[in-house]
């Protein structure tokens, strides 16, 4: 087990900034996933920790130790990139075992070592293939459980499970955290999947254009998102956003949605008035019947049936689209009108201006030790 600290690292392509002053700490034995979108330089950090690619600026410690004079051999971190990098005249077994066998361990120790590995990562019927003859999705996996095989004190994993098809990738989600904290290393894990990410991570780090937006543990990150950009990222289907401005009655602060007041306890007063875009998350919104409190009219444009969930595209009164997601196989309107209605306890409250978050009504909750 080790800890890996970043201290403004810059690194620079030219003209194009890909590192900004970017610092950043993860703790022994802790998976951090580094999440963003295409370009954002999580790959380019990954190869900098390994030692392929050096800094223009910044300083990288592990286990506290400054890593400028150290090569990549001499770093003790086990690796497995997007390219697979495997040994193309090796079997997969021998991909698998080669950190093993360079630590001189006894030819039963290395087999038991592969095997265990091999097995956890569906991999162990195609061991004497060579990479030539795998799939994508089970050279990835031989990349990864070689990265696992030498236990080393840090990994680095950059999206191990892009290749894998949808059914693995589900499974693997459930299983990649208890294989890691078996492990005890200390992680770096690189994925564009937030749900990869928030199954995975004890922290995630949300990485655009070189920085670092907005640093937590999933549940922070979920609850209270820094800005627009990051609560899109987070959630599928995509959370809705509403122009709003909020107002306060007797009973306290709300919005209205198709003159239907929807009240936001939790929400500070300084709300009152401002131009704001609401975050709606589709499941914190639900169809009920005309004439409950809070029922808001609309009408249903689209049904999707995802496979755990059935999403509905409807429109309000004054053409605000919005999406409502329940539980596949529950019953709702598939076209027509009907009324929904939102909890604006799960609401949360953006800057127009900056797309900033001003307030989250569960995160002021949670904080405030109201709800679980
Ligand atoms: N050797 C290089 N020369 C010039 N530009 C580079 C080089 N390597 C990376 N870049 C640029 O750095 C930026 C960040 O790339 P990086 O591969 O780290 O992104 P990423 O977040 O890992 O994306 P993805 O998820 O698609 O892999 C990109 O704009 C890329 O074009």
């Amino acid at each position: 087990m080790t800890t890996l600290q970043l201290k403004n690292i810059v690194k620079r392509y030219k003209s194009q900034t890909v590192l900004d002053d970017l610092s950043l700490s993860v703790a022994d034995g802790e998976t951090l996933v580094l999440f963003g979108p295409s370009g954002a330089g999580k790959t380019v950090l990954l190869r900098m920790v390994a030692g392929v690619i050096e800094p223009d600026e910044g300083q990288i410690l592990i286990g506290g130790e400054d890593m400028a004079e150290v090569d990549a051999e001499h770093r003790g971190i086990g690796m497995a990139f997007q390219n697979f990098a495997l040994f193309p005249h090796m079997s997969a077994f021998d991909n698998i075992a080669s950190p093993l066998t360079a630590t001189r361990s006894s030819k039963d120790a290395i087999a038991a070592g592969v095997q265990k590995v091999a097995k956890l990562l569906k991999i162990d019927h195609v061991l004497s293939h060579h990479p030539k003859a795998l799939s994508n999705g089970q050279k990835q996996r031989t990349a990864l459980a070689r990265a696992l095989a030498g236990s080393p004190p840090l990994l680095l994993l950059d999206d191990p499970l892009r290749n894998v098809d949808a059914k693995l990738r589900f499974e693997m989600r459930l299983e990649l955290p208890r294989l890691l904290a078996a492990q005890g290393a200390t992680v770096v894990y690189v994925t564009q999947d937030y749900k990869e990410a928030m199954a995975l991570g004890d922290r995630i780090a949300v990485m655009s254009q070189g920085r670092i937006r907005q640093i937590g543990t999933p549940a922070e990150i979920y609850l209270a998102p820094a800005d627009i950009e990051i609560a899109r990222l987070f959630g599928d289907p995509t959370i809705n956003l509403l122009d709003v401005v909020p107002k306060e009655g007797p009973d306290g602060i709300y919005v209205e949605l198709s003159d239907v007041r929807i009240a936001l306890p939790g929400m500070p007063g300084a709300v009152v008035g401002k131009s704001c875009v609401i975050g709606l998350r589709p499941e914190a919104i639900v169809f009920t019947k005309a004439g409950a409190p809070g029922a808001i009219p609309v009408a249903v444009e689209a049904e999707t049936p995802l496979n755990e969930k059935t999403v509905t595209l409807v429109m309000t009164m004054r053409k605000r689209e919005v999406l409502v997601s329940r539980p596949a196989g529950t019953p709702g309107p598939a076209s027509g009108p009907a009324h929904i209605a939102v909890d604006g306890r799960t609401a949360f409250l953006f800057d127009k201006q900056s797309g900033a978050l001003i307030a989250s009504a569960a995160a002021s909750m949670t904080r405030n030790g109201e709800a679980a």
